[in-house]
């Protein structure tokens, strides 16, 4: 339906919607929510995309601000948010007896959640809304259990049966979520965290991969984007969450550290880490010298071996490194006049300097008055991609380079090394005082080789007093399933019925789990009442009236 005003009318309706929006937007940014958060946009660019369905405060965002409550408390108190990934309602609702924010991993929807129904590993080749929809589903969980519980303590009479119920348990935990690299450009990055916000994710992380090559983080062949790509992520997912009215928590994650790869030279911030070639004899580059030998069919390991000679001889650096070999080479130079030389030079370019290539070989011919061949081109592998060589430093630059955008920042490691740790805490801090970080708990870490017992039992503490306040083991929810019905498996082929009564109905029993009772667990008296309520007081087919089972658990928790 044409909306019948004439322009002058419209026009000005319109202006007056839009200046008192815009100073909506504005008030609510000048909140101390955001004093660490940099938009490179005006309230005005996200008045105009709103539309005029009135303001919503959409469930997600509730949970956005409770998840900056509890972080917000974790940081004062030097504590920390520790969890794991979840991957159904059993999961959360135990969860949130103990834990404060609950996880959602890629890596397990990847195995287990697909919306396609296809299981595989964690490439984040599933379709976009796979993470998003187990959001939803765990979400609605959390929701209903919320429920069923307010009913039941919000219908007591007195303090001596609210009481007898002990204590109550918060089932609205905030959700973190993956989004990995954003399932493409930038507009699938809108629409992904659009998702999210609507399903009910209080904060979800990016990595700073291509999302067409993603790999699980503990995997080989990482390949980064380039820095300035990954801030433009983190921008388009908190312009989304603008239009959204939405405070989303942002986790940047960076694989740098271990990333081989990079899909383009154009950041300056990148050249320190870009990997070239330096011997000036190279007839081919890398694709060429494959190329041609596919043609004259090498396959396999052929292949492989004609890689690795040729890498062996391109005399793969960093420039710095070329740097210092080509000084060190020159036999005029004496040794303590070689060590300056290095010195000046890595005094200006560094990982964390920031310094373009073209900058950093002027410095070089200025201090040794030629120029250094160099050629990032010719390793780049048969993809197209660039080599790189990430490491610690490199992901404090990115970390650095991304804190503004997001609320926490986090490294990717493949190892749980507490020296590591410290440097990328003090790294980042440096720079960022009060920035927040995460850590991964991974379970891809051999952790009984990593540390001893007591490290163990202490680990997570000691980084929370480094500043790494949301900590979790990504696959904990997928582990304990596998190892609890392996166990349960095995032992109920043997024993029969003894195994379920013994080993699980008692133990729940023993433990206090309220799934025991899992009609109960399962809201059937919830929903009893509603379905008396609907039946004018009583129900002949109420579920959990005379007759029903669970009776047999009367007197158990
Ligand atoms: C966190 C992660 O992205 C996930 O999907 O759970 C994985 C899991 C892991 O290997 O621990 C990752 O780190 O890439
Ligand atoms: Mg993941």
């Amino acid at each position: 339906m044409p909306i019948n005003t004439d322009p002058t009318t419209e026009f000005s309706e319109i202006q007056s919607k839009l200046q008192k929006d815009i100073q909506e937007i504005e008030q609510w940014w000048s909140s101390p929510r955001w004093n660490s958060t940099k938009r490179n946009y005006t309230a005005k660019d996200i008045a105009l995309r709103r539309g005029t369905f009135p303001p919503l405060e959409y469930p997600s965002t509730v949970m956005s601000k409770k998840l900056y409550g509890v972080l917000t408390k974790h940081h004062e108190n030097k504590t920390v948010a520790q969890t794991f990934g979840a991957m159904d309602p059993v999961q959360v609702t135990q969860m949130a007896k103990y834990l404060d924010t609950i996880y959602i991993s890629g890596w397990q929807c990847s195995s287990t959640a697909s919306t396609s129904n296809e299981p595989g590993p964690d490439l984040a080749d599933y379709p976009m809304d796979t993470v998003p929809n187990k959001v939803d589903h765990l979400f609605k969980a959390q929701q209903f259990h919320d429920r069923k519980q307010w009913e039941e303590r919000a219908s007591v009479s007195s303090v001596e049966e609210l009481a007898a119920k002990g204590p109550a348990t918060d089932y609205l935990t905030p959700i973190i979520a993956d989004a990995d690299a954003g399932h493409g450009g930038l507009t699938a990055v809108y629409k992904l965290t659009k998702m999210f916000i609507e399903r009910g994710a209080a904060g979800i992380h990016m990595e700073d991969q291509t999302s067409t090559n993603k790999k699980c983080g503990h995997m080989a062949g990482r390949c980064v984007i380039p820095v300035q790509e990954h801030i433009n992520r983190l921008i388009t997912i908190r312009m989304c969450a603008d239009v959204m009215n939405s405070e989303l928590i942002i986790v940047a994650r960076s694989d740098s550290e271990a990333a081989t790869l990079i899909s383009s030279t154009i950041d300056t911030r990148d050249h320190y880490f870009i990997v070239g070639a330096t011997n000036p004899n190279l007839e081919e580059s890398l694709a060429e010298t494959l190329n041609n030998a596919i043609a004259k069919g090498a396959s396999g390991d052929q292949l492989s071996s004609i890689e690795k000679q040729w890498n062996e001889k391109a005399g793969l650096k960093l420039f710095h490194e070329a740097f210092a070999d080509e000084v060190n080479n020159t036999s005029t130079l004496s040794e303590s006049d070689k060590k300056s030389i290095i010195n000046k030079f890595n005094s200006k370019v560094g990982p964390l300097t920031e310094t373009s290539h073209r900058e950093a070989s002027k410095l070089a011919i200025e201090l040794i008055g030629h120029e250094i061949y160099f050629n990032w081109e010719l390793p780049r592998v048969r993809d197209g991609l660039y080599r790189y060589r990430g490491g610690t430093q490199c992901a404090i630059m990115r970390a650095r380079a991304f804190a503004p955008y997001a609320d926490l920042v986090w490294m990717e490691s493949n190892y749980p090394d507490y020296e590591q740790a410290v440097e990328f805490a003090e790294g980042v801090r440096a720079k960022f005082p009060n920035q927040w970080l995460a850590y991964n708990l991974s379970p891809s870490f051999n952790w009984q080789s990593a540390m001893s017992v007591d490290e163990q039992y202490t680990f997570i503490d000691r980084l929370g007093k480094l500043g790494y306040i949301w900590q979790f083991i990504t696959l904990a929810g997928l582990h304990t399933t596998a190892l609890a019905i392996n166990n349960f498996a095995k032992d109920f082929a043997k024993d029969g019925m003894k195994a379920y009564a013994q080993n699980v109905q008692q133990r729940e029993m023993d433990c206090g789990v309220d799934v025991l009772k899992h009609q109960k667990w399962s809201g059937a008296e919830y929903i009893d009442g509603i379905l008396k309520l609907a039946q004018g007081g009583v129900s002949a087919t109420a579920a959990m009236g005379e007759g029903v089972t669970e009776d047999q658990f009367k007197s158990k928790l």
